[in-house]
């Protein structure tokens, strides 16, 4: 059977950062969607039925949702079970958000999308989408995990504005666009903000649009990085197809489980497309995508979002290829 694959959206951000707030006003919002939601029964403030009135929300609650190892076997769990109801018909949704708890790390959530065939045609993972508490950042961006859930984001969303100094909110977006220079900074007052940018946001998308998707944003230096950052390669002279290749599985080989997100368009020798890819930890996938323009400027540009990887040693493994 072939059918559209419900896209699914995950909110994640560390704790009291503003995710039942912001789903709450998704919910509400007029868009004529149906949405399902999966969050975990650690919620400081779970969304009760009460709540939601007569919205036509499916809510499933994960039993055992706070603790990184479980979570993947349940949320699988979650998953087929909602697919179950939706094909007996006993309810009907054509898209799915998940909020993690504010402890979770992303990439378990993430890789169960890929875990399993089933799985894989009936849901496709949309965006990452990560809110940041911008009064309580600093101390919360010392934790791994916080820094994790910045790093696999798609769009970043800056909560609690109205309670920050505006230079505080600055030198916070500068960090975090260190941390992940793909995503988009954007603010969210009490959970308001443009659907557009929470939805269709299509970050694991291997098509067409995905040159343009892959756009940096610009950041200032420092020497002080955080544990999790954006590394950038760049080559402007065609590379061997399979010299590439060599060096991304020697790449996945040693450093996969700290390649949080990544992504690349590639002029190859003799090709007049580009290679784009995109991955996720250890799973990734690549295309050809159209051809270069005449005028175009051919660059190859391969973006890693990765915990404490060797930069040099990286660099160093890259420059061999282009040479
Ligand atoms: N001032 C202000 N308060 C906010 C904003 N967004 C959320 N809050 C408040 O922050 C608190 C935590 O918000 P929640 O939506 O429960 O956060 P959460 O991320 O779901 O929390 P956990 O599930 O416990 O991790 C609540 O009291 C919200 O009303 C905002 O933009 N400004």
């Amino acid at each position: 059977m072939s059918q559209t694959p419900i896209p699914v959206t995950v909110l994640t951000g560390f704790l009291g950062a503003g995710k039942t707030t912001l789903l709450r006003h998704l919910l509400k919002a007029e868009h004529g969607l149906r949405i399902a939601v999966i969050e975990n029964e650690y919620s400081e403030t779970p969304i009760d039925g009460q709540l939601l009135g007569d919205q036509p929300v499916q809510l499933m609650t994960l039993a055992n949702g706070c603790v990184c190892c479980s979570i993947h076997v349940e949320l699988e769990k979650a998953l087929f079970l909602l697919l179950e109801r939706l094909d007996s018909g006993e309810i009907a949704f054509d898209r799915l958000v998940i909020e993690c708890t504010g402890l979770a790390d992303p990439a378990p959530v993430a890789q169960t999308f890929f875990a399993d065939e089933e799985l894989c045609d009936r849901y496709v993972l949309d965006g990452i989408i990560t809110l940041v508490d911008a009064v309580n950042a600093e101390r919360h961006l010392q934790e791994a995990i916080a820094q994790a859930q910045v790093g696999f984001a798609d769009r970043i969303l800056l909560s609690k504005t109205d309670l920050a100094a505006a230079e505080q909110v600055e030198a916070l977006s500068e960090r975090l666009q260190r941390i992940n220079r793909r995503a988009p900074i954007r603010v969210v007052e009490h959970g308001r903000i443009d659907l557009a940018e929470l939805l269709d946001v299509r970050g694991f998308n291997l098509n067409a649009d995905f040159g343009q998707a892959l756009t940096l944003r610009p950041v200032l230096p420092r020497k002080d990085k955080d544990r999790i950052s954006t590394l950038v390669l760049r080559a402007d002279r065609a590379l061997d197809l399979e010299r590439l290749s060599a060096f991304m599985e020697g790449l996945l080989e040693r450093h996969g489980n700290s390649l949080l997100r990544y992504k690349g368009v590639l002029e190859i020798a003799g090709e007049p497309r580009r290679l784009v890819f995109q991955g996720v930890l250890r799973l990734y996938g690549f295309d050809w995508d159209g051809e270069w323009g005449a005028d175009e400027a051919r660059e190859s540009v391969l973006v890693f979002i990765g915990d404490d990887l060797p930069e040099e040693e990286i660099r160093a493994g890259f420059a061999e290829i282009c040479g």
